[in-house]
């Protein structure tokens, strides 16, 4: 209790400290401002005593920054409730691109649900912030890694997430992203083989690529333009089906292969680029919403709890074949953009520019694979999940 009291005076004391001389440091910045005026020139010049205390002032502001850190250090961080898990139960878990969007999700559920986290992150598209929270806990690990590259670690399970998944990110670095896939997958079921961990895969719809088939079965093939803009990321993640199952033939690796559906929810960059953060901020800013094409291609969203459950529900089965995870209420973008529109209110204008060259023109999935093998289907409405995101951008519109 005393050594706690005599730090809070100290955090305290060092605090007012700051304060006072951050304003003279601040002071010296607004004259700083002015150099360039010959009155302060002038004054500058006569009067070298000042530019002398100036200089103190700002030196003794950042030995007090150092000693706020070091204090900050020692105030105890906390964190939401982990449930305790014995030794037999608790998993050491890698998640492979824990830091992005989906990533973060799955890690606040398995570190909730008592495991051992490692998140490995290239940051390309993750960001430190979503995972932040968890720093410091005994159970949780950040390591700073591209997976392109081979990575040494005791696991028992690998939730193999890493790659940009919004169409503009993935195609602003088409070799990037085909390496992600393909060789990063490669090292994520070497990896597995060599620790003998079960490896679930991120797929994503997009496999079936402008499907000819609707609503899209795990059994149908696809429609996949090998060489169009979209290929890095379809034939990416084909590929990288592909060498899942080699894995599992060839080497015994225990694989699950979840082939996500459009997903959104909290915690997606406001730059992601995708239509539901897109058209959320668009409305929020009055900027208009912008549709590509003519609108009548559809989309079916899930919220990225349920996408979450899914997946873990896919890991803990014993299902070894692709499995849609995806919510199939199905709408037009024209619809999503009026929805979007009458949720948040304002008076943008929805305009419509050219379409996105091999733009997917219907998707929705068959569940039937993941009630049956998982006993899982989504469970958040459009409505509820939007009314989430939408105060998700509203803060994130704060602190810009
Ligand atoms: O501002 C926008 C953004 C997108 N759109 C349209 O909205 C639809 C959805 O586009 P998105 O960019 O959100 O996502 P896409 O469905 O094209 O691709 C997604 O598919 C499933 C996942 O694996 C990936 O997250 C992503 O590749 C497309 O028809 C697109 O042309 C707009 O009309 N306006």
């Amino acid at each position: 209790m005393l050594y706690l009291s005599i730090k809070y005076k100290i955090f305290v004391g060092l605090l007012v400290s700051a304060s006072l001389i951050a304003s003279t440091y601040l002071f010296g910045i607004h004259l700083a401002s002015l150099e360039t005026r010959d009155i302060y020139k002038e004054v500058y010049n006569s009067a070298p005593q000042l530019k002398k205390d100036l200089e103190e002032a700002i030196s003794r502001v950042r030995g007090l920054e150092e000693k706020l850190r070091a204090v900050e250090l020692m105030v105890p961080k906390t964190y939401d409730e982990v449930t305790y898990l014995n030794y037999l139960k608790k998993k050491r878990i890698l998640i492979t691109g824990g830091a992005g969007f989906v990533g973060s999700h799955l890690v606040d559920k398995l570190m909730k649900s008592g495991h051992d986290v490692v998140v490995v992150d290239n940051f390309f598209t993750g960001r430190r912030k979503n995972v932040e929270h968890w720093i410091g806990h005994a159970n949780f690990e950040l390591i700073h890694h591209d997976i392109v590259n081979p990575l040494y670690i005791e696991v028992d399970k690998i939730y193999h997430l890493a790659s940009p998944a919004s169409p503009p990110h993935y195609m602003e670095n088409p070799v990037k992203t085909i390496k992600t896939n393909s060789l990063g997958t490669l090292n994520m079921l070497g990896l597995a083989k060599r620790v003998n961990a079960t490896i679930l895969i991120a797929s994503t719809s997009e496999v079936y690529g402008d499907p000819e088939v609707h609503p899209q079965s795990e059994t149908y093939w696809g429609h996949v333009n090998p060489i169009g803009p979209r290929a890095c990321y379809d034939e990416g993640k084909r590929i990288a089906e592909t060498l899942t199952y080699a894995y599992a033939k060839m080497e015994d690796v225990e694989v699950r292969v979840a082939r996500i559906f459009n997903t959104y929810g909290p915690r997606m960059h406001m730059n992601d680029g995708r239509v539901v953060s897109n058209f959320i901020l668009g409305a929020l800013q009055n900027n208009g919403i912008t549709v590509y094409g003519g609108g009548q291609q559809t989309r079916s969203f899930q919220y990225v709890s349920d996408l979450v459950d899914g997946l873990i529900a896919l890991m803990e089965s014993n299902y070894t074949l692709p499995v849609n995870i995806g919510n199939p209420s199905e709408h037009t973008i024209n619809e999503f953009a009026t929805i979007i529109k009458g949720m948040i209110g304002g008076n943008s204008e929805i305009k419509h520019i050219a379409a996105m060259e091999d733009d997917p023109q219907k998707r929705k999935p068959d569940i039937k694979r993941a009630k049956e093998y998982l006993g899982w289907e989504p469970k958040v409405s459009l409505n509820e999940g939007l009314k989430k995101t939408v105060d998700y951008f509203k803060q994130e519109l704060k602190l810009m």
